[in-house]
């Protein structure tokens, strides 16, 4: 019997639906009740489409008003004691006081409360996506208890639609492992068994309710798992495989090959188990003989993480193998949750006819799988017209000129060996730096963003619908540019930047003004509860028309004599936020974007543009997930950034910016990087990710971030001079940077000037007493 499921649903709606109304109810413009009925009609319209394509199942589970993670907290009855919870409080309050930070009660001006309010659970990016999930918090005290009421509920209306729908949640061995120990040396696996039973309890319950599969997430399984973790597994599934009644777990992984893993999932006693064949093709034929026989395979076909329309003919191929050698009992499915895609793709308006047959959002990849079980049930005639449809436009995607410029792999075989290295070393660029940027001690710069007002999303969205024309549109961002530049000049901030004002998105914006690229008007991707990117296209050979910074950069540095840095965004980032093409190997598809990124640094250097930051955030969250291909990527991914930051003269400083990231894990290649300054997140781990580079004896420049720009709330000097000093500990003053964590453009002006005020504040005060004894007083070496 072959049956057809996805793992998971874009849930933010076609137009955004769920970002408008979240975005509402938290300015407390619509009520609780509003707000559910938007999910709930959000909710049902997906599963529609899930049957409309005969899927055998609709997920439900994958839903959440902010984050899966963070429902999974509320379910288990874990939510962190540091919230101070009571029980009286409404549980959506609760949920949002959890992802937002948002306080438990209103704090009327001098309400004298005394509280400070509790800081949201910390994002972090899930797995190697741009996704961010909220992370569980756990220590001694944890207990789990059962809250199934919003499940059940969502249950009851699949049921109701009808439909037939399979639970999906996340393991409770990769739960325990996505979860942070909140005090040191706490072994989170040691919950195990109190949060084994709670798991039981849910599964009688979506029996008692009618549920006959539940889809258990274990992502972990893709990971380099130790001996503990493996055995966590063995002990988890044997238990819950006792659970009666038992309906048919599935067991699912993704992302990542199973590698030393693989024959414990296929051990497992679980009734599937669900494998990402796209990412690990080679994996799939031993799956399918180990894998018991009266188990159901589950094979992930079709790419959950890209946007191109699938090879059919390949997919049958493959999983006629896999009916060869199992029989039935085969289910088709994308690879992972279709989270990471667009809702829909190929009637976007901003996609050009011909490209828009190449794609494949959430909703032609459920017509993918509808075509797919149709062949596979032996009724290819019905969908033959449908698979020679798929067939020609892969063909036209692979003969199209539109994908490959000879010129462009001619200049990269021709790149000179020394490329991908500034001319002089690090010491010697430092001299000629400090000479021409005249800069103080404790430098205070910022890290490109400055507050994305409505005014200016609206003067672009009236630019892009055609009622501003070019030439006002411009005058409006260069006032914004103005405006930045100037409350800069005022707060005495010593390296400025023009604050990023024209751009949408730190990739998309480049994606739209590079050959190779196409952007949607609609293709919108969760980044963290609302927020949305918009990841550009990637196709073809990358080339570079024009100029795509120079005219912005050259109007800001004209406004003042304090120095501008460029603003630019580094290659593997947008290698890791566009869809890329499948079609060569992310490395050479980097190395051509790094060629783009390195003619426009030359031309900001021409443009007489002293320093230029090339942000990276995304280096780390590229890592592979199995620390075997680490080196491959690191190498590739730090010559990319070489090539785009090296064709400057040694007095021409070279930034980089990361954030979100584990730096300790890659601290050889971000030295390897040889940025001149680099500007990191460290703030909320209050310094403690510096002492990395702290121990590693970092050769460069460091700005450890000061303050968290993620949430509204103005820290003082005290707290920000605390961090530099412990940063100060670690690495020696005269290399030190003072900066925000990150851009700051999700924040509001009045926060903004009042943090960099206090941020000012804390340099100058730290100048003053550094001398005059000189800056060694607060430096170690
Ligand atoms: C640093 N981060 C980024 C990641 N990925 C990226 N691709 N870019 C990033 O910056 N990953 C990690 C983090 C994630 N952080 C964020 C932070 C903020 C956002 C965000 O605010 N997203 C916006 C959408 C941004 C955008 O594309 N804006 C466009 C369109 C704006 C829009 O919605 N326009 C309205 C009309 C507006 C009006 O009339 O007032 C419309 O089209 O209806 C623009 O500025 O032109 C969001 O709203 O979610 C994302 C990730
Ligand atoms: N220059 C960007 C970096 C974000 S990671 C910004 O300031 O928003
Ligand atoms: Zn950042």
């Amino acid at each position: 019997m072959i049956k057809t499921h996805v793992l998971g649903f874009p849930r933010i709606g076609a137009q955004r639906e769920l970002k408008f109304a979240l975005e509402r109810h938290w300015r407390g413009e619509i009520d609780t009740d509003t707000l559910e009925a938007t999910a709930a009609r959000l909710r049902a319209a997906h599963w529609r489409l899930q049957q409309q394509a005969g899927l055998d199942f609709v997920a439900v589970g994958d839903f959440a008003l902010y984050d899966h993670v963070a429902s999974l907290i509320q379910l288990f009855g874990c939510e962190p004691a540091r919230f101070g919870f009571d029980g009286s409080e409404p549980p959506l309050q609760r949920y949002f006081a959890m992802a937002r930070g948002a306080p438990t009660h209103a704090h009327a001006e001098g309400c004298g409360c005394g509280a400070t309010d509790p800081q949201a659970l910390e994002m972090t990016k899930w797995f190697d996506t741009n996704y961010h999930y909220l992370v569980p918090e756990f220590d001694e005290a944890t207990a789990f208890s059962l809250h199934a009421e919003r499940l059940l509920a969502e249950v009851g209306e699949a049921i109701a639609l009808p439909a037939s729908p399979k639970v999906v949640l996340l393991g409770p061995v990769s739960f325990l492992h996505l979860g942070k120990s909140k005090v040191a040396g706490f072994d989170r696996l040691g919950l195990l068994e109190r949060l084994l039973p709670v798991y039981e309890q849910l599964l009688l319950r979506l029996a008692a309710r009618g549920v006959t599969c539940v889809q258990l997430d274990e992502p972990v399984l893709g990971l380099d798992l130790d001996e503990r973790w493996q055995q966590a597994l063995r002990s988890a599934y044997a238990r819950l495989a006792t659970a009666e009644p038992q309906q048919q777990l599935l067991l699912a992984t993704y992302f990542s090959p199973l590698q030393q893993n693989l024959a414990l999932a296929c051990e497992l006693p679980v009734g599937g188990l669900h494998v990402d064949a796209v990412r690990a093709p080679e994996e799939l034929l031993d799956v399918a003989r180990r894998l018991p026989r009266e188990r159901v395979l589950s094979v992930g076909i079709i790419d959950g993480r890209n946007v191109w329309r699938a090879d059919l003919d390949a997919a049958l191929a493959r999983l006629r193998e896999v009916l060869e050698l199992r029989g039935g009992r085969l289910w088709v499915a994308p690879s992972c949750s279709l989270l990471h895609v667009p809702l829909r793709l190929r009637d976007d308006a901003a996609v050009d006819g011909e490209l828009r047959l190449w794609l494949a959002g959430a909703e032609e990849k459920l017509d993918e799988l509808r075509v797919l079980k149709r062949a596979l049930w032996g009724d290819e005639a019905s969908v033959a017209a449908e698979l020679a449809a798929s067939r020609a436009a892969r063909a036209a995607r692979a003969a199209s000129p539109r994908v490959r410029r000879v010129a462009v792999a001619e200049r990269l075989r021709a790149l000179p060996a020394e490329a991908d290295r500034r001319a002089s070393p690090f010491a010697v660029r430092q001299q000629a730096q400090r000479e021409r940027l005249q800069l103080p001690a404790f430098p205070t710069t910022t890290i490109g963003s400055f507050p994305q007002t409505a005014e200016i999303r609206a003067a672009r969205a009236a630019f892009k619908r055609g009622e501003l024309d070019e030439a006002a549109y411009r005058e409006a961002m260069q006032r914004e540019i103005a405006l930045a530049v100037h409350r800069q000049e005022e707060l005495g901030l010593d390296m400025l930047v023009h604050g990023e004002a024209e751009r949408n998105d730190m990739v998309e914006y480049f994606g739209e003004q590079l050959d190779g690229f196409a952007f949607t008007a609609n293709g919108w991707v969760q980044s963290y509860g609302s927020r949305c990117v918009k990841p550009p296209l990637l196709y073809g050979d990358v080339a570079r028309p024009r100029a795509m910074t120079v005219e912005w950069s050259r109007y800001a540095q004209g406004l003042t004599p304090r120095p501008m840095k460029g603003m630019l965004t580094g290659p593997i980032t947008i290698l890791q936020w566009s869809f890329v093409r499948d079609d060569q190997a992310r490395a050479d598809t980097a190395l051509q974007i790094a060629l783009a990124i390195r003619d426009e640094v030359a031309d900001l250097e021409q443009a007489g543009i002293a320093a230029i930051q090339i942000d990276e955030p995304a280096i780390r969250e590229g890592l592979p997930l199995r620390r075997a291909q680490w080196d491959a990527y690191l190498g590739w991914a730090t010559c990319a950034f070489r090539i785009a930051a090296s064709p400057v003269r040694d007095d021409t400083q070279i930034h980089t910016h990361m954030c979100y990231a584990e730096f300790n894990d890659i601290l050889p290649a971000i030295a390897a990087m040889d940025a001149d300054v680099i500007t990191i997140e460290t703030s909320r781990s209050d310094m403690e990710l510096l002492r990395g580079f702290g121990s590693f004896r970092y050769p460069n420049e460091i700005g450890p971030g000061v303050y968290d720009i993620h949430s509204p709330r103005v820290p003082g000097r005290g707290e920000m001079l605390r961090l530099l000093r412990k940063a100060a500990e670690v690495i020696p003053a005269d290399r030190l940077w003072i900066n925000p964590d990150c851009g700051l453009k999700t924040r509001q002006w009045p926060e903004v000037t009042a943090a960099l005020k206090e941020m000012v504040e804390a340099a100058r005060e730290l100048r003053a007493a550094a001398s005059p004894q000189g800056l060694a007083v607060l430096s170690p070496s």
